[in-house]
């Protein structure tokens, strides 16, 4: 069998007296949907940090595409392929829409000062690629009648669906988004699972998910991780979860 994408295994984080995370493994694979849930507080966002570089781990191994990346700087982690949407939107509100998709290219193109200033071919190649990147997945996400005005003229879906297309414009291999269906109505949900299946099937993306509306994680995820005051509960496929007394305990018999 190939490896897996994501290999995640004994991840510790600690804050002082708090282990926050606490010996987590995670496997994700290549065009999975795998989603990690738990009661709040339970860790999830932690892991997410310390996966892309915000936190640096206390302990543990984090294997993305073959390469150990435990301990890098986010900006390096992005780069390999891995990025992130954030539990509270975060995007550049006074810019537009396509400037917000521009500058998050930038990070990732290999243009070189000189280049920029004499104007070269290969610099104005690359900007026209993103220009089109931005424009392909502003009409993916339903915003591109939209590209010109502010980021803080959008509704709260709309914004989360912009930080979506964010990630997408880095050509990024796993994308992870972190409850990204918080705050939207039902139908946006729904506009967000189609925009979720669609990334992975049609663009041939993996996602790692943190949700908590248990329908959509149940109706999108192949595989399932749950963890519970920082420790792994237990994982398996949506309905092998879904039964799990332990799970039933701990997360679901809350709602
Ligand atoms: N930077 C930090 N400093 C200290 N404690 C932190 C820090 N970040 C998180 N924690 C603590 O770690 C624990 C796990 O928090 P985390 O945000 O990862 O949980 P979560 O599962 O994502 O919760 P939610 O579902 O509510 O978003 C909590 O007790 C939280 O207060």
């Amino acid at each position: 069998m190939s490896q897996p994408m994501l290999e995640v295994s004994d991840l510790s984080m600690r804050f002082g007296g708090l282990l926050a995370v606490n010996g987590v493994g995670l496997q994700v694979n290549q065009g999975q949907i795998v989603s990690m849930i738990g009661p709040n507080g339970a860790g999830k966002t932690t892991v997410f940090n310390c996966l892309t570089g915000f936190y640096k781990p206390s302990a543990g191994r984090i294997v993305f595409r073959g390469e150990e990346i435990q301990g890098l700087p986010g900006f390096k982690v992005a780069r390999k392929g891995m990025v992130r949407t954030f539990q509270h939107v975060r995007l550049f509100k006074e810019m537009t829409l396509l400037e917000n998709l521009l500058v998050a290219q930038h990070r990732h193109l290999n243009t070189s000062l000189l280049a920029g200033l004499f104007k070269t071919p290969g610099y104005r190649r690359s900007e026209q690629q993103a220009l089109e990147r931005a424009a392909y997945w502003l009409e993916r996400v339903d915003l591109l009648a939209l590209a010109n005005r502010p980021a803080s003229s959008l509704a709260y879906g709309q914004q989360r669906r912009l930080e979506i297309a964010r990630c997408m414009v880095t050509q990024p291999s796993l994308l992870m988004l972190d409850e990204p269906a918080a705050g939207l109505n039902p139908r946006e949900t729904d506009d967000l699972k189609a925009l979720i299946s669609e990334l992975r099937d049609v663009h041939g993306i993996t996602v790692l998910l943190i949700e908590h509306d248990m329908k959509l994680v149940m109706s999108i995820s192949d595989h399932i991780v749950v963890i519970n005051q920082g420790c792994p509960l237990a994982e398996g496929t949506p309905d092998q979860v879904r039964n799990n007394p332990d799970v039933i305990k701990a997360y679901l018999g809350e709602t």
